[in-house]
């Protein structure tokens, strides 16, 4: 069988990725790929690896119609619209990008009851696993282990902390038994001394990274830290492609990447 996806944020950096990696990847064909409309691209050809009356469009509708599972890495305020019309056209969605606050994942909840959708603030692998690493080592740790978590990603990224940051936070907060929201640390600057039992985030921007991020955790005499590097954007595109071929066909219902990989609830 051979699924067909949309990708929406095709212009974008994660955009360009994906469309490379599905050019050469069996048993995917792409439907169409989508931008916002002011995009200087739209009306033009997808690229070189496919057909050149395959042209970048602007429209949800159509393509959630085409598709099988639509690939988001876009932007939140485009969230709503590509819900709506994945609902409407029986589309599942791979929902990567991040900067969602509360209403989005409200949103997430309500098409989930419609269709398939997995969200993840990272797709790649080792994030994935990194994520139950945290979630143990929290749970094992005493409170007295302090945790801080950074981030160093390219100049041009919008959102702090990352949404990996942040689920990673989640991560560690579900291990400790206590609310994240209610304990998380963000953006230190000035009279900042640290709150017994805090999560604290911390953003480094610069150059051309894809992605590195460090839990610490910070105790007594010793210090464990649990590290992941993202070496280029083809690991969150190989893992997004992944998700979007396991999603097909799957039940209404919200999913994550531990689903794909078949792990246990944390
Ligand atoms: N889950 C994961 O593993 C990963 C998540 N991400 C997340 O994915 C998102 C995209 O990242 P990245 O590719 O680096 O960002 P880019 O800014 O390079 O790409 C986003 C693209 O989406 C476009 N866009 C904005 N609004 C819409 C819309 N309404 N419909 C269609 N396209 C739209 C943007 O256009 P314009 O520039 O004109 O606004 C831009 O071309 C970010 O939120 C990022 O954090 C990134 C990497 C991995
Ligand atoms: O914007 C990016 O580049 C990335 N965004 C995601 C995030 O916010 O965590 C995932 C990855 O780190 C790259």
């Amino acid at each position: 069988m051979t699924i067909s996806l949309g990708i929406l944020g095709a212009g974008g950096r994660m955009g360009a990725a994906l469309l490379a990696e599905i050019a050469g990847m069996p048993g995917v064909t792409l439907a169409g790929a989508i931008e916002r409309a002011e995009h200087a691209g739209i009306g033009k050809p997808v690229g070189a690896a496919y057909p050149p009356s395959l042209t970048l469009g602007s429209n949800p509708g159509p393509l959630a119609r085409a598709a099988d599972v639509l690939i988001d890495f876009s932007s939140p305020a485009a969230l709503e619209a590509t819900l709506d019309s994945a609902c409407e056209g029986r589309a599942a969605v791979v929902i990567g990008t991040t900067g969602l606050q509360a209403e989005h994942h409200a949103l997430i909840d309500r098409a989930a009851r419609n269709i398939a959708v997995l969200q993840s603030a990272n797709t790649s692998l080792g994030v994935t696993l990194l994520a139950r690493l945290v979630a143990q080592a929290a749970a094992a740790l005493g409170e007295d282990w302090d945790i801080e978590i950074a981030e160093l990603h390219h100049r041009y990224k919008l959102d702090a902390p990352s949404g990996t940051a942040l689920a990673l936070g989640q991560a560690a907060a579900e291990g400790r038994g206590i609310d994240l929201a209610a304990h998380s640390e963000r953006g230190r600057d000035g009279d900042a001394k640290r709150e017994p039992g805090s999560i604290g985030f911390a953003s480094l921007r610069g150059g051309s990274a894809a992605g590195d991020h460090m839990v610490l955790f910070a105790g007594d005499g010793e210090r464990l830290e649990l590290v992941h590097r993202a070496e280029s954007r083809i690991i969150f595109a190989r893992g997004a492609l992944r998700a979007a071929t396991w999603l097909a066909g799957k039940p209404a219902g919200r999913y994550t990447m531990d689903d794909v990989l078949g792990l246990p609830a944390r």
